[in-house]
């Protein structure tokens, strides 16, 4: 196998680096990603003072990362809309207004799980006897 080949063959380690390297660039890029993060670590403590169940800890996980995984979607749209023009551009607007809106269609539905989940809990122990 010659270097071009090898270099043809996927690399995980590789792979894994890259995607950190733009996660990296998320949080320190975005401010929202601050929110999310800040969001993030207080639902953990959250759920952990309030001992969710394992089933409880599955929602939380796949909301927070819903609004990550929207959030890197917004990010990369808005970078190549940056690249392809940054003069004003109705389709490039247009893409970011939509690209806005897949993350806020993300934290509705990851504000709505985390109020399913910390309600009942948060309820039961203000109203406990
Ligand atoms: N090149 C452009 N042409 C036309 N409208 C644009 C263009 N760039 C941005 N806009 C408009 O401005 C809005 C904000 O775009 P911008 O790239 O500043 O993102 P942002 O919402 O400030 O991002 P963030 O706060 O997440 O960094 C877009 O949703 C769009 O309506």
């Amino acid at each position: 196998m010659d270097g071009a080949e090898r270099g043809m063959m996927p690399d995980p380690l590789r792979s894994l680096r890259i995607a950190l390297s733009g996660l990296g660039h998320l949080i320190r890029s975005e401010r929202s990603s601050l929110w999310h993060l800040a969001a993030s670590v207080g639902a953990i403590i959250l759920g952990l003072v309030l001992q969710l169940s394992m089933e409880e800890w599955r929602w939380i996980l796949i909301a927070a990362a819903l609004v990550w995984a929207g959030e890197a979607f917004n990010t990369a749209f808005e970078r190549l809309g940056d690249a392809v023009t940054l003069d004003q551009n109705p389709d490039v607007g247009r893409a970011k207004d939509v690209a806005a809106a897949g993350v806020l269609i993300c934290a509705v539905t990851a504000a709505l799980i985390a109020l399913s989940i910390f309600g009942p809990h948060l309820a039961d122990w203000f109203y406990r006897d």
